[in-house]
């Protein structure tokens, strides 16, 4: 909770203006039941209508004051909660832009998300509430005391007894909703992951014939989290009916002891009325006392999330020496004896891996499922770092060049090819900011899916995923080739990225990396693919065990030969 009071900083002054006003709001409220005790018994006991005007007129201008400050308070909360809330949900998207991958592993998508919308939202209501209800309540229960005891100090101690009694109450209350409504916000969680599980598996689930089973998922989860929220709940709820009984029982005592005090002549009938006034506004304070722990309680939880984000240590990557881009670059790619384990493992990855890539050379890469193509990859542009080693662009390290800088050079088409909601042409403009119509149409011939975007309604225009035209994956994966062809990158890595494309479209394709220029490192499981490159490189269980061409590694390779036969049939290899 102190973590996200840091938040409230940059608004102290307009907290001290509506903790202010609120004040003044309180203190008029105080000296209201002063005012009317002093109109019964010195106006309408004394039948005197002169101090019945002036101390109504008082009051009512009281009241004039009192709407004021009400007015200007609710301004300023509403300005600092709101801009607060901001500050905080722009503060943890920014820490998850920062976040690595094993962050993400750790901190579900889904989690990420309640934190940064259902979470900030509670923090946001209750610095709304505190502003408005939250302090003047305990401070109108505390000057409603100190009030009762100036009227009439007998009287008043009988609140001296009862408020510390519903006070400690309210504290145990405190403590378990608490622990409860820490666990809801983890409810909430779950259900955002099982519907996101399920919107974004929704055709998997079909055909699997799972609905029923994913159906029972959501309404457990569901129900759950409506177990959960209502026990939480009713623990909060029933402070309301606990708070009425005592203050109802004091309104009786005093009236009681009251009357005989104005038998014995030592209190006025307006004290009395003062006095049970007090009461009946220390019990509306109180009776919200219940909704404060409930909103208090929630925010707590929220605030334990959201600091849990905030105070995620994340490493910036070593980018040592601040050299500026090399505005342009050949795409030799060389690695030296590079080896790399995942964060959160120990299992090395990749090992001793060693190759010289001359710019514009197309390579191809081969190897088994799992043995460290993509993670080989991932290094090129440094989304990881390896281990040992050095992995040098044009000669120079690429731990020497700032990462944003490298990534200028460098054009990326995943395994999973991934289109952004928008029009056709947005999502190949993606790779290119500025691009032009003649560069985005470019990129897209070379990709082979110029021709494809022309027959759909709109063109370039055409909007794609929800609400858009839907793709195949053979075409989805050509878009994300243009998006990394607009680039014009020196570097230009493909996982498996032309696997959902047919012979003839992947060869026309390889054709135009051909005039591209560009150093290619194409990951495939296709001889055919392969023997168009410049060089394959073969990855056993993370460190290449041959180079050399289609040919060379015919010869040189057992495994290679029998990849090439498994393709081509037993005897290919001889006239392949
Ligand atoms: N984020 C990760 N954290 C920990 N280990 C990982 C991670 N990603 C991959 N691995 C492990 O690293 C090894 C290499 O994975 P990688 O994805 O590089 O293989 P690959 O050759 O590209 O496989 P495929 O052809 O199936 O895509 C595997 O054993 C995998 O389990």
């Amino acid at each position: 909770m102190r973590r996200i009071l840091t938040f409230l900083g940059p608004y102290k002054i307009g907290i001290a203006i509506a903790l202010f006003v609120m004040l003044v709001e309180l203190s008029v409220e105080l000296f209201q039941p002063f005012i009317i005790a002093r109109i019964i018994d010195e106006g309408v006991m004394q039948e005197d209508l002169g101090v019945v005007f002036r101390l109504g007129g008082l009051l009512v201008g009281l009241s004039l004051v009192a709407f004021a400050g009400g007015i200007i308070s609710s301004f300023y909360a509403a300005h600092i909660s709101q801009s607060a809330g901001l500050d905080i949900r722009s503060r943890v998207y920014h820490k998850v832009q920062a976040f690595s991958f094993s962050h993400f592993a750790a901190f579900q998508t889904s989690t990420l998300l309640t934190r940064m919308t259902n979470d900030v939202t509670s923090i946001q209501q209750t610095i709304f509430m505190s502003l408005r209800f939250f302090i003047r309540a305990p401070l109108l229960v505390a000057g409603s005391v100190v009030m009762a005891l100036v009227v009439n100090w007998q009287l008043g101690l009988l609140f001296l007894i009862t408020v510390p009694i519903i006070l400690g109450f309210l504290f145990w209350v405190m403590k378990r909703a608490d622990k409860m409504f820490r666990t809801v916000q983890a409810k909430l969680d779950t259900v955002n992951r099982v519907m996101q599980d399920n919107l974004s598996r929704i055709r998997l689930i079909r055909v699997f014939l799972r609905q029923d089973v994913e159906k029972g998922h959501f309404t457990d989860s569901a129900q759950d989290l409506r177990f959960q929220t209502v026990s939480a709940l009713r623990m909060a709820e029933m402070t309301m009916p606990v708070i009425l009984l005592i203050m109802n029982a004091t309104i009786i005592g005093v009236l009681w002891f009251g009357n005989i005090q104005v038998q014995a002549g030592s209190a006025t009938t307006g004290e009395i009325v003062a006095l049970v006034n007090y009461a009946t506004r220390m019990t509306g304070a109180l009776s919200i006392f219940g909704w404060i722990i409930m909103m208090v309680s929630r925010a707590r939880a929220s605030s334990v999330r959201v600091g849990e984000v905030l105070d995620t240590e994340t490493k910036p990557f070593t980018d040592k020496k601040r050299t500026s881009a090399p505005a342009a670059v050949n795409g030799r790619l060389t690695f030296e004896n590079v080896a790399f384990h995942y964060p959160d493992t120990s299992m090395p990855v990749l090992e001793n891996v060693n190759f010289d890539i001359k710019a514009g050379e197309r390579i191809a890469i081969l190897g088994a499922t799992g043995s460290g193509k993509t993670s080989l990859f991932q290094l090129i542009p440094k989304l990881y770092e390896a281990d040992t080693g050095t992995i040098r662009l044009d000669g120079k390290d690429i731990q020497e060049i700032e990462t944003a800088d490298l990534r200028q050079h460098v054009g990326y088409v995943p395994q999973e090819p991934f289109l952004f909601t928008g029009t056709m042409r947005e999502n190949i403009e993606w790779g290119k900011e500025d691009a032009t119509d003649a560069e985005i149409e470019k990129a897209a011939k070379r990709a082979q899916i110029h021709e494809t975007i022309m027959d759909l309604p709109d063109g370039y225009q055409t909007l794609v995923g929800q609400k858009g035209v839907n793709l195949s994956g053979g075409q989805k994966q050509r878009v994300s080739i243009a998006r990394a062809f607009v680039r014009e990158p020196a570097i230009l890595l493909l996982d498996d990225s032309t696997s959902a494309l047919d012979a003839g479209t992947e060869k026309k394709l390889v054709e135009a990396l051909q005039e591209y220029a560009c150093t290619t490192l194409l990951i495939t499981q296709k001889i055919s693919t392969a023997m168009n490159a410049d060089r394959v490189f073969l990855l056993e269980d993370g460190t290449i065990s041959v180079q050399g061409t289609h040919e060379e590694l015919l010869k040189e390779s057992e495994l290679y030969r029998k990849i090439t036969e498994s393709q081509f049939g037993k005897g290919s290899v001889s006239y392949v």
